[in-house]
């Protein structure tokens, strides 16, 4: 187990180069918020902008439209029960997100696995929230492509089989082979198994649980996957930023929403990046 550090900032957060445009820094697809779950989805979306996405599409349920365009105006927006319609904005992407606030009914499921059959080889696709839940309640088969899986430990154990107090290094790391993807195994210490290492973050706070802070993770890692080239690399660096802001903001609050992560992430981007 390797133990995350500010050298895995240093590391991933290359400059900007100057001959650069939009296209240079990801094209993002998320998909999830039903009409009870916007903020989810909304707040995902804020992280992949906030975190430098290029150029960031919100699938969504139509009755979220109004609320993202006001939230966050730099996402562009299409209806999530209109997936067959839109296959170029699953295709066309480098990075999926499916999951947060998706919900677990008939209809979250059928968005779910027509997002799934259009899924390339070479996309990165990262699976959270109600996708996990579903894809391991429906026992729906994962697609031939670059898979993040970013379960908390009850999502986890309703995927691996493994219950929540016998979840440990070897059985963890035994599924995620048989699962052939990274999985960001989240708790108060987030472990991420790779197929060749394992880390472990060493930051993070209690003033950070609150509902919403996993979407917010999932959004960062689409952000750092799709502007940086090694991605076990960015997902670490995404996971360790993500409890790093949360603590540095906890000094002074006792609380730490979300969305004051996600304001922060683009100072400490700047602060953390390779000199
Ligand atoms: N504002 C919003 O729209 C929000 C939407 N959310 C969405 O709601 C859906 C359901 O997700 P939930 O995770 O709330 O519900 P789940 O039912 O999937 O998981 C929560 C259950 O897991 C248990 N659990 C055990 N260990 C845990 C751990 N380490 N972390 C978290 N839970 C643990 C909890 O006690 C609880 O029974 C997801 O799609 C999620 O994205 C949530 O993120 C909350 C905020
Ligand atoms: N006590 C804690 N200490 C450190 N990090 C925490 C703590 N509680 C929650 N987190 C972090 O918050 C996030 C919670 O994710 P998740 O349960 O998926 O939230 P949600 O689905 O509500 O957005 C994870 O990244 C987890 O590591
Ligand atoms: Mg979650």
């Amino acid at each position: 187990m390797i133990n995350l550090s500010d050298k895995i900032l240093e590391e991933t957060i290359i400059k900007r180069p100057n001959k650069s445009y939009k296209g240079t820094f990801g094209r993002i697809t998320l998909i999830g918020g039903n009409k009870n779950f916007a903020g989810a989805i909304i707040m995902a979306s804020s992280a992949a902008v906030y975190a430098g996405a290029g150029l960031v599409t919100t699938m969504t349920d139509k009755n979220n439209k109004t609320a993202l365009n006001e939230a966050l105006p730099e996402a562009m927006y299409a209806d999530y029960k209109k997936i067959t319609d839109n296959k170029a904005l699953i295709q066309n992407a480098d990075v999926i997100v499916i999951g947060p606030g998706l919900g677990t009914n008939e209809s979250s499921e059928k968005i779910l696995r027509n997002v799934l059959k259009l899924i390339g080889k070479n996309q990165k696709l990262i699976i959270d929230g109600s996708a996990i839940t579903l894809i391991a309640k429906r026992k729906i088969k994962l697609p031939q492509a670059k898979i993040i899986l970013t379960p908390h430990q009850m999502e986890w154990q309703r995927l691996s089989g493994i219950k929540i107090d016998e979840q440990n290094y070897t059985v963890n790391k035994k599924c995620q082979e048989k699962l052939n993807a990274i999985v960001v195994l989240k708790s108060h210490r987030t472990e991420i198994y790779t197929n060749d290492k394992c880390f472990k973050n060493t930051v993070g706070t209690p003033a950070q649980a609150t509902g919403g802070m996993g979407d917010t993770l999932a959004g960062m890692i689409a952000g750092f996957i799709g502007q940086f080239k090694q991605t076990e690399q960015a997902v670490s660096a995404a996971i360790y930023m993500h409890s790093k802001i949360a603590e540095e903001l906890s000094k002074n609050q006792y609380v730490v929403l979300p969305h004051q992560i996600i304001n922060n992430i683009p100072y400490y981007m700047k602060k953390y990046q390779k000199k």
